[in-house]
């Protein structure tokens, strides 16, 4: 009886172990990449999105440099991080900061340089930083939709590529960019903002592409509209301040929750990820689908919002 107890039980341990084993690989392959200890770049990091991506790869036990252009703010950011009282299951790290501002291409790859220097190499660089943009083609003028091509395409380009050799060098790293639903459909008076992002997600795409074999993957992340200071700090068309929070905006998606989709991002290595409700969504699939449509729709939304601005 004892010995068909002990055969049985040697294959019933076994198999428990096997799916035990099984389960534990399979919860490590959906959380993705341990971000504890990997050194994350973010830039735009004093603000908005790019604060709270700070406060949870800081959370999840990442090495961080915070980039943007005021000194002050970005160590009011460390100072918060360093108070805050994180997930206990990870060390955390005081953040590093490089003061720079990314429409310099003397000063991205001079910030570049600074950057390395903080750990000697970069895990994941998000280039988060960006501006946004209000008014009709008409009134812009061309140094506006210069401007905001510098801030939120050429500046960050400069940043990826100024980094990328290190990154090569070690067949190792992740390039994310924060781009927008914007990237992927033009919506009328917003120019220079959509021509930005477009292009954006042209040079990542292209990008992935051509250094995914050597081990470094590329993500672009497209949110639809997010609570953050964005809107008050677009630009108009004759370069003054916005200065308004739109409904649009104040009533977006909790920047903490596009930034844990954003660390979810980037631990699966997902290549290309649009955070937006159902009308942006179909709005994109409408753009490639029936583009007749889409382009209808937008006259439409136009002539609305000429008439509103009008009365
Ligand atoms: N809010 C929204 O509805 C959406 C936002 N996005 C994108 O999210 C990203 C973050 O924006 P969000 O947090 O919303 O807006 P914020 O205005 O709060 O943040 C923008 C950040 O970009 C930085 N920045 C702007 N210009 C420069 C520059 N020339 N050099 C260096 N840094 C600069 C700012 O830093 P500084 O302290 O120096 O001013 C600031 O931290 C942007 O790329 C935006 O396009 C995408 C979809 C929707
Ligand atoms: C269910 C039926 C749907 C039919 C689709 C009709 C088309 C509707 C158009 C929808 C346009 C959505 C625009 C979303 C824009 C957006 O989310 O932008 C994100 C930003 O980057 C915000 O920047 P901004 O400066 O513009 O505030």
């Amino acid at each position: 009886m004892e010995r068909i107890m002990g055969g049985g039980m040697l294959p019933l341990v076994l198999t428990s172990v096997g799916v035990l084993l099984l389960y534990r690989i399979l919860v490590r392959l959906r959380r993705g990449t341990p971000m504890h200890g990997a050194v994350v770049v973010i830039t735009g990091a004093s603000s908005g999105l790019g604060k709270e991506c700070a406060r949870v790869f800081h959370a999840a036990g990442a090495r961080l440099v915070l980039c943007g252009r005021d000194a002050a703010r970005l160590q009011e950011v460390v100072q918060e991080l360093s108070g805050s009282s994180t997930d206990i299951q990870h060390q955390t790290f005081t953040p590093n900061t490089v003061v720079f501002n990314l429409v310099r291409a003397d000063s991205v790859e001079k910030a570049a340089q600074e950057i390395l220097k903080c750990y000697g190499h970069i895990d994941v660089l998000i280039n988060n930083a960006g501006i946004s943009y209000r008014g009709n083609i008409l009134d812009t003028h061309i140094s506006v939709q210069r401007d905001v091509m510098e801030t939120n395409y050429f500046g960050p380009i400069a940043l990826t590529q100024a980094l990328l050799p290190s990154m090569v060098q070690r067949r190792s790293g992740h390039i994310v960019v924060i781009s927008s639903v914007q990237g992927k459909i033009a919506i009328p008076y917003r120019s220079a903002y959509a021509a930005s992002k477009h292009a954006t997600q042209a040079y990542f795409d292209c990008l992935r592409a051509e250094i995914g074999h050597l081990g470094i993957p590329v993500t672009v992340i497209s949110p639809g509209y997010i609570r953050t200071n964005l809107s008050v700090n677009a630009v108009t068309g004759d370069g003054s301040k916005y200065g308004v929070l739109d409904k649009t905006t104040a009533s977006g998606w909790d920047p903490r929750d596009v930034a844990d989709a954003v660390l979810k991002a980037v631990r699966q290595k997902s290549k290309d990820v649009v955070l937006a409700g159902t009308v942006p969504t179909v709005a994109i699939y409408l753009r490639t689908l029936w583009p007749a449509l889409f382009f209808k729709l937008m006259s439409s939304r136009a002539r609305k919002e000429q008439k509103h601005k009008d009365e």
